[in-house]
């Protein structure tokens, strides 16, 4: 078994042993307004995929939803821990969303990594730009719902938030929403309005990756 020491973020892609080796495949960053639907595509993606993909399980401030699992959503911590970690160069990157603090650890990509699944990040637009000064080289995935009107509405039929948080995410919304629009950033931008038409385009812009890892687990 190699033994793994990260020291830095290069450390992530060498679970095979050779420095700089791009040993798996890239990982995938999905990011795009609250409530454009990325947790429901990704779980989608991940009940389907469940050899193929990994979720990087981000750490935040903000409480549990109702049915949110620590460890499996997210790992729940108070802001001192958090900031702790972060002092301690524990994260890749880290941001602050709606008034609460979330960041993705090194250890959050590298237990993926590690079992050679194709690790799934879960992040804001802050994260998408910290991420793009590191060597992670992941594929970029937009996630945009068809309008503002119909995210409100998601949103509140969801009814997690209170009017506050809607209201912030909302506004964060506007400016993701133009965001995704820079050329560059994204390698695809996926309009989720039809579930199944959008899981569909999804799993088109992952295809070469998922044929990797299948043709690896064949041979293994
Ligand atoms: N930068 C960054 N953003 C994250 C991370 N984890 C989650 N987010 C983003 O934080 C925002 C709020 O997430 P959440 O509270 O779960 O609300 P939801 O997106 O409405 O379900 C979303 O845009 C997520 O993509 C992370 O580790 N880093
Ligand atoms: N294509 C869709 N049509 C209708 N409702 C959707 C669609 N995609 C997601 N939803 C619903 O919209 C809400 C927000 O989706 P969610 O996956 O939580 O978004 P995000 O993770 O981006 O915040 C959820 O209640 C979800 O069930």
């Amino acid at each position: 078994m190699e033994r793994w020491i990260p020291q830095n973020l290069l450390d992530l892609k060498c679970i095979d042993g050779s420095p700089h080796a791009m040993a798996g495949p890239r990982p995938v960053v999905l990011s795009g307004p609250s409530g454009a639907g990325k947790s429901t595509l990704l779980k989608k993606l991940m009940k389907e995929y469940d050899s193929i993909f990994g979720f990087s399980v981000s750490h935040t401030t903000r409480n549990p939803r109702p049915g949110e699992e620590n460890g499996k959503d997210y790992h729940y911590v108070t802001r001192e821990t958090m900031q702790a970690g972060i002092d301690n160069g524990e994260f890749i990157e880290n941001a602050v969303f709606s008034g609460n603090m979330y960041g993705t650890s090194k250890a959050a990509v590298q237990d993926v990594q590690a079992k050679n699944l194709i690790c799934i990040l879960d992040i804001d637009m802050q994260g998408v730009r910290n991420i793009k000064t590191t060597d992670l080289n992941p594929i970029y995935i937009s996630i945009q719902p068809p309008s503002m009107e119909v995210l409100e509405k998601r949103l509140r039929e969801r009814k997690t938030e209170s009017e506050e948080n809607l209201q912030k995410r909302l506004n964060a919304a506007k400016v993701d929403m133009q965001f995704s629009k820079e050329p560059g950033v994204f390698d695809a931008i996926i309009v989720n309005d039809n579930l199944e038409e959008a899981y569909g385009q999804l799993k088109n812009a992952l295809l070469e990756e998922i044929n990797k890892v299948k043709k690896v687990n064949m041979s293994s």
